[in-house]
């Protein structure tokens, strides 16, 4: 592909692989004003796919000038089985609804999850694509869509660079002693075997969205969910490490556990797993299979949405307070929620003192962070011995708010809480349109 500049002016596609989703932003290069990171793009429209992993997979798209305030209306999708036939569908309703000319995108920015020894985002080449797919099994919900992206892009969109941004670039500046594992280290120079972070395109955009506040503790709780410990700017540490499968429990990941535990779950944990679904072209062993796609909330419950176990839980609480009998198997959501809650009070406290108390707030992100009133009330109100409180009014009505950052907590005398809207695409839309190497001068 090439990798020469375009001229000022020209379309940017910034597509992020989750390990369920895909989400999709176009954005416009405004050249007139590169000065400032906040006004440089335009978004013109964007597309979510959720639920690729638990079919049938819903398909939304919004063109900002008809967004105003609305949900973009939700459609399932049976023919979307894995990220490279979300893209597709994607570009075929492109073509149809939209009057876009495809052919004035320039730069396609794709998140890639694990970015191994890169640092800097670079255009894809058969090099740079070929690293990127050795790396896959250490990210094996993630890389593999990527490149099932990119290839698509290569072929349907020839004349536009695909260009990587990695969620590991952020975490670089961990000091050695924090992303170094206890172990031989002939052994894990050689082979990599260190942590890497994830999610750093989500915190260097809430890094970026208040730029008053330097020192923070972050939640980005999603599908896949972590938290960042940020001192002066820089990632300190972070809860994922090797692979995005450690830290905090997920929708289907285990989180950290004992190593040992997954050897007395199965006899069959070094073996290459059969199931395809996991990734495309990528060998996990069963052990992998079992920690990333067959744990977390959905293996307690049996339900990947957060949203749905929180409003169980309610359901079954509220049963039990009007003195019903509940059956013991329905406390499974409460289970559920308060493992998620004592994980991240785990971190939020180890954090706290790693930063020693220097925290300038305190950030909710991710679908989860953003939208659950009651694990954000649940995490504040057991930290508050660390002057941390909640504003109960602005918490509740945070989606009624616009902008990227939400205060949510009392400000008198307390510590800052917020919630930050993130938005990977958007960051590594502005990182693509600052970079003068892109573009024409
Ligand atoms: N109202 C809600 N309350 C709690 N959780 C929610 C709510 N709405 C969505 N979620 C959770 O947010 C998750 C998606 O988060 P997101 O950050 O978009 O995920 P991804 O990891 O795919 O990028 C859903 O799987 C669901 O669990
Ligand atoms: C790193 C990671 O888990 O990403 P996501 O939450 O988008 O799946
Ligand atoms: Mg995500």
């Amino acid at each position: 592909m090439s990798a020469d500049p375009a001229p000022k002016h020209g379309l940017i596609l910034a597509v992020n692989a989750g390990s369920s989703s895909l989400k999709i932003s176009l954005f416009k290069r405004d050249g007139a004003s590169p000065e400032s990171p906040h006004d440089i793009v335009d978004l013109l429209l964007t597309s979510t796919i959720t639920n690729i992993s638990q079919p049938p997979a819903s398909f939304s798209f919004q063109l900002a000038s008809h967004a105003e305030g609305r949900e973009a209306k939700k459609e399932p999708v049976k023919s979307i089985k894995d990220h490279a036939s979300a893209f597709q569908h994607f570009l075929d309703y492109l073509k149809r609804e939209a009057s876009i000319d495809r052919s004035e995108i320039v730069h396609i920015c794709h998140r890639v999850v694990h970015g191994g020894d890169y640092f800097e985002p670079v255009i894809i080449t058969d090099e740079s694509y070929h690293y990127i797919e050795r790396l896959s099994d250490l990210a094996p919900l993630h890389n593999g869509g990527a490149l099932s992206v990119m290839k698509a892009c290569i072929q349907e969109l020839p004349n536009a660079n695909s260009i990587a941004y990695f969620d590991t670039s952020f975490h670089r500046t961990m000091p050695q002693h924090i992303s170094m594992y206890p172990i031989r280290q002939d052994i894990a120079k050689k082979r990599g075997l260190k942590k890497y972070g994830f999610h750093g395109l989500s915190y260097a955009y809430i890094l970026r969205a208040d730029p008053s506040q330097t020192s923070l503790i972050v939640m980005h709780l999603g599908s896949g969910a972590s938290m960042c410990a940020i001192k002066h700017g820089k990632s300190l540490d972070t809860t994922m490490g090797l692979t995005p499968v450690s830290g905090l429990p997920g929708a289907t990941r285990s989180g950290a556990i004992d190593p040992s535990l997954i050897f007395h779950y199965t006899n069959r944990a070094g073996r290459i797993s059969h199931d395809r679904s996991v990734a495309v072209n990528v060998h996990v062993t069963e052990a992998e299979e079992i920690l990333n796609k067959r744990s977390g909330w959905a293996a307690l419950t049996g339900t990947t949405d957060f949203g749905t176990i929180v409003s169980e839980m309610k359901k079954v609480e509220a049963r039990r307070e009007s003195g019903e009998v509940v059956a013991e198997e329905e406390g499974k959501w409460k289970i559920a929620f308060d493992i998620m809650l004592d994980r991240i009070l785990g971190y939020l406290g180890a954090y706290y003192v790693k930063l020693g108390g220097e925290v300038d707030a305190l950030v909710f992100a991710g679908g989860i962070g953003e939208r659950s009133i009651e694990l954000r009330e649940a995490v504040v109100e057991n930290a508050k011995c660390l002057g941390f409180a909640l504003d109960p009014q602005a918490n509740a009505e945070v989606d009624g708010k616009d902008g990227a950052v939400v205060d949510i907590g009392k400000l008198k005398d307390m510590r800052r809480v917020v919630v930050c809207r993130t938005d990977e695409q958007l960051e590594m839309a502005k990182e693509c349109a600052m970079s003068p190497k892109f573009w024409q001068q």
